[in-house]
């Protein structure tokens, strides 16, 4: 295909309904300037699968459905959670690198890990899917495919963890092309900053970026899945609801919620933590005690405390673009002595304060959705409340938006089965399209594995032969493995023995 054919192709991508409401900062030019001369890299796989996600989630999202899926962390969970009738599956950091990783490091998940690791294991998934859905064609043709496995769709769609893309633009890009060519359906990148992914003192140590540094990473994704005529889905994640730190003050965007101190008699944060031997949540505590006698405010309200309420709307009307500090110097400028300071309450990493919640994920979805096809806010923990309002201000602001919900932190422990049941289909019905539990195939993994390795180390032989009894009167696939993968094998060493 001619250059010019290539962007006559890219333009009409770019103006589709699928495409048109992405904001690229590049040009139809740009992208075919930087594609391969010659054929374009394509991933048709990964295209096939996207497409079909894209289905799913449109479908969802007209009839007020949703998809329900959970992390598949090795190819047996996603076999069985093919069969069992899942419509998408989800690739799990935590997942990985609790478990495996390219570099044998395994540990807590701190998105530590080479950026291949995410990709290697959609690879191995999808691999795996291909091999039986080959099965399935040559077991048909034999007629030896059971009833329950006829018409099952192997290949169903993944959408995977690029956590904060693993760097800079074109680490990100790498990634991408990686989970492309692993055959990925979608992609969520969230707005951490990369490398300090931190579950050691709990929620509290989520450091932000500005929201315009996501929105560089977003577009590096997406600038990558154009050179690649890509369909893969992207899902803007943000991780605000419960971060406590943003690394720059520089985005408008961010001024509602960086906390400055009011109280410029005590020492900074900085000061005051020096020397401190503290670490995890006792380091935690300190700066609780730190911020007790610092009086945080946002600029907004240290500017409304300060001047007459008409002064407050002027400040308010002229300083709507500006962020922090330059909304500072301009209540400086209009006579009002104002005593606010985000540089006080920075921590001896440099990050200053930052007010997560609700309210700042609503705001970074909204920024975020111009860059992303699907937007999500990583909840800390089920609260109906704040569900409801996520869906309503961001659906206010991007109506028909597919939003995303992780069911990961909740303890549901006390509620009837009833009211757990209850739960995905109450919040798809509230208009999300796609929600997933990350860890819960994993648990189930290790909680299976708990009981057959103390029952097969007291019983010996007994729990093996009577699990795969059981096992056999459900045709969980796994038990006829060799039998199965051996029809194809059979078959393709059997014609290359016929005589031509
Ligand atoms: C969803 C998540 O990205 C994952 O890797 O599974 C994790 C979950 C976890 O660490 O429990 C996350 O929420 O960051
Ligand atoms: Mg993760």
């Amino acid at each position: 295909m001619s250059d010019l054919e290539q962007i006559g192709e890219l333009t009409q991508f770019f103006q589709s309904s699928e495409q048109a409401h992405f904001a690229r900062s590049w040009t139809v030019d740009d992208v075919e300037r930087l594609r391969n001369p010659g054929p374009t890299e394509e991933y048709p796989l990964s295209n096939r699968q996207a497409r079909k996600l894209r289905k799913a989630l449109d479908s969802n999202s007209r009839n007020g459905s949703t998809s329900f899926t959970y992390g598949a962390a090795d190819p047996i969970m996603a076999h069985e959670m093919g069969e069992a009738g899942f419509d998408t599956l989800y690739v799990s950091g935590a997942n990985a690198t609790l478990a495996d990783v390219p570099t044998f490091d395994c540990g807590g998940d701190l998105a530590d890990y080479t950026y291949d690791t995410l990709p290697r294991k959609v690879k191995q998934l999808v691999q795996n899917q291909l091999h039986w859905a080959r099965v399935d064609k040559v077991r048909t043709h034999i007629g030896n495919l059971k009833g329950s496995k006829k018409g099952i769709d192997r290949l169903v769609p993944i959408i995977a963890d690029g956590d904060s893309g693993h760097g800079n633009s074109t680490a990100t890009m790498k990634m991408v092309k990686l989970f492309l060519d692993a055959g990925v359906a979608a992609i969520h990148l969230d707005d951490l900053l990369s490398g300090e992914k931190n579950f050691s003192a709990g929620s509290l140590t989520h450091v932000v970026v500005p929201v315009s540094e996501h929105i560089r990473r977003l577009s590096a994704a997406k600038l990558q899945l154009d050179i690649c005529g890509s369909h893969v889905v992207l899902v803007g994640r943000t991780d605000s609801e419960s971060a406590s730190r943003i690394t720059s003050t520089i985005d408008a965007r961010d001024r509602p919620f960086i906390l400055g101190r009011t109280n410029v008699d005590i020492p900074s944060l900085n000061q005051f933590l020096q020397g401190s031997k503290t670490t995890g949540v006792s380091r935690l505590q300190e700066e609780g005690e730190w911020e007790l006698q610092a009086y945080l405010k946002t600029l907004d309200e240290a500017v409304k405390g300060s001047c007459t309420p008409d002064e407050f709307k002027e400040w308010t009307s002229k300083s709507v673009n500006l962020n922090v500090s330059d909304a500072l110097l301009l209540a400086t400028k209009m006579n009002m002595s104002v005593i606010w300071d985000a540089e006080g309450c920075r921590n001896e990493r440099g990050w200053y304060r930052y007010n997560g919640g609700i309210e700042a994920a609503i705001s970074r979805s909204i920024a975020y959705a111009a860059h992303s096809d699907m937007v999500w806010s990583c909840a800390p923990g089920y609260k109906r409340d704040s569900v409801v309002r996520y869906e309503k201000e961001v659906h206010r602001a991007v109506p028909g938006k597919w939003l995303g919900y992780n069911w990961s932190f909740g303890d549901f422990s006390k509620d009837t089965d009833d009211n757990i049941a209850k739960l995905v289909r109450d919040v798809g019905s509230l208009g999300y399209v796609w929600q997933f539990n990350p860890q819960a195939g994993f648990y189930a993994q290790g909680i299976a594995m708990h009981d057959f390795a103390k029952a097969v180390y007291k019983d010996h032989m007994v729990p093996y032969v009577r699990s795969i009894q059981d096992g056999e009167k459900k045709e969980v696939s796994v038990i006829d493995w060799y039998e199965e993968a051996g029809d194809l094998v059979d078959y393709m060493t059997d014609i290359v023995s016929l005589n031509p």
